[in-house]
């Protein structure tokens, strides 16, 4: 979606003039909406545009509080427009997300005219969610699982913008308004900014909140699991040692809270000033990160990754399918080791054991030796049946890396040493680039660097997928050694 650049500083004032956005805990605002505990910079490495700590942030700490006026959610749209509020009505089938995904680009369509033109036009112009992926970028996850994921998110896309036409029709969208490419871009960003909130499951669009990058970490919300979420009502306060540690017990990082009404966040753990500032929007891994929000994380401790299983491994436990996978360090999952450890013991005495296997045990050496050997050689087999090896996936990643200088030379020269080059070939066979000349103009091309960027981050899941098994097959050589002492 082509946008026409404002400033961002006059966008950060009118967040505070307009909005009544504030990251400060006191009465006293600044000239603009961050200035106190928050400030936009850019983090290359971890999600580009971010929020940063303007000062030493304490975990628990109240750091930006966005209120419910300031929400962009179909009915804050629906609110201000008649016309549209009317012709909604008359779809009642369309879903929450796709309505709210009619509201945004309806907004889009009034251009400056629009109460929220100052937010749209600071919006990102492309995404790489799933959904976006092209034929040959699916490919390259190698994995059937990813891409089947990708086939669907692809296949729901068309067919909920198939679905929405008829009240985008009915609204005299602009005709570039009712492009599948302009559905895509507006599901993505709903997909990868909306928070959740209590009234709307498509969530809300939060000016200044939708900034915050992501992070994985539980840790430092573990342990409180039964404490209940914590409301802060709508006071100006200056946090003392006492408050940090009441609310440091808080079981979410952000949340709309009726009291204050408003989206109100806190420091989820202690932040240095100038560190980036993040906020954990789930429990994902990484292809549902891909998914939904169009990256993934190098250490994911909430990735899995699932194994082709026998037929009987299924049915040998009331275990349900998704619980049976290997964690992102390798080790397999409770559920999948109980499967496999009764599935290897004679079905006359699965019964007697059962209890054992229900509770995390081994059932006896013979038995866990077995279930190793079978994991180690399935992990090796699925590893060697991909089309290619991590070797060549780091290379082909050094190469494609090559191409932000538009290096051909430097291209070749690195997938040259790679052992199976037929996704390179293909790809420039595709774009037709033939020699170092073609290859400098079509990769100026938004299309092509598009996919460039799609293909390395599929070429990064991959790896990571890879490197899942060989962490596995490493636990299973541990086991195993740890049976012939
Ligand atoms: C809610 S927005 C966060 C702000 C966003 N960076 C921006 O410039 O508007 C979520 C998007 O930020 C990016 N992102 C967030 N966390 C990230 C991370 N840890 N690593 C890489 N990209 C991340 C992804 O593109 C994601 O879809």
């Amino acid at each position: 979606m082509e946008h026409e650049q404002g400033s961002f500083e006059s966008f950060l004032t009118w967040t505070s003039s307009h909005l009544g956005i504030s990251d400060s805990t006191t009465t006293n605002h600044s000239q603009h909406s961050l200035a106190h505990s928050l400030c936009v910079s850019i983090f290359p490495h971890s999600g580009g545009r971010g929020l940063g700590a303007v000062r030493d942030l304490k975990k628990g700490e109240l750091i930006l509080k966005v209120p419910k006026s300031a929400l962009l959610t179909s009915e804050s749209i629906m609110q201000e427009d008649k016309k549209l509020c009317l012709a909604v009505n008359r779809h009642s089938s369309l879903s929450s997300v796709q309505i709210l995904t009619v509201c945004l680009l309806y907004e889009v369509g009034k251009g400056k005219t629009s109460r929220w033109h100052p937010y749209l036009v600071h919006l990102p112009q492309s995404y790489d969610l799933l959904a976006m992926f092209g034929e040959f970028e699916k490919q390259a996850l190698q994995v059937d699982e990813a891409m089947w994921v990708t086939e669907k998110a692809v296949q729901k896309a068309k067919s909920e913008w198939k679905e929405a036409l008829a009240l985008m029709e009915d609204l005299i969208f602009k005709p570039q308004l009712l492009t599948f490419k302009a559905w895509v871009w507006a599901a993505a960003t709903i997909s990868s900014r909306t928070l959740h909130i209590p009234w709307d499951e498509a969530g809300c669009l939060c000016p200044i909140g939708d900034l915050f990058n992501y992070d994985a970490s539980g840790e430092e919300l573990s342990g409180i699991e039964n404490v209940t979420a914590l409301s802060n009502g709508d006071k100006s306060i200056v946090v003392d040692e006492d408050q940090i540690d009441f609310y440091s017990q808080r079981l979410t990082d952000g949340g709309f809270e009726e009291d204050s009404n408003a989206y109100c966040f806190y420091a989820r753990t202690n932040y240095k000033k100038g560190d980036q500032v993040l906020l954990c929007y789930g429990t994902y891994t990484n292809l549902e990160l891909l998914e939904h929000y169009g990256f993934l994380l190098q250490e994911n401790p909430n990735d899995k990754i699932f194994i082709p299983l026998e037929p009987a491994m299924y049915t040998s436990t009331s275990w349900s399918k998704e619980s049976l996978y290997i964690h992102h360090d390798g080790k397999p999952s409770f559920a999948l080791l109980a499967a496999l450890r009764l599935w290897a013991t004679p079905h006359n005495k699965r019964r007697s054991v059962g209890h054992l296997a229900y509770s995390g045990s081994q059932l006896s050496a013979d038995n866990e030796i077995i279930i190793m050997k079978w994991l180690l050689k399935t992990c090796d087999a699925v590893l060697k049946s991909m089309p290619t090896s991590i070797e060549d996936d780091n290379l082909l990643m050094n190469a494609l890396d090559s191409t932000i200088s538009q290096d051909f030379i430097t291209f070749m020269k690195i997938a040259k040493l790679m052992s199976s080059r037929d996704e390179i070939y293909t790809f420039l066979e595709a774009h037709n680039i033939t020699d170092a000349l073609s290859f400098s103009e079509m990769i100026l091309s938004k299309k092509v660097r598009s996919s460039m960027e799609r293909w390395k981050l599929a070429v990064l899941w991959r790896l990571r997928y890879k490197k899942v098994l060989v962490d596995c097959i490493s636990y299973c050589n541990r086991v195993l050694d740890s049976f012939m002492r």
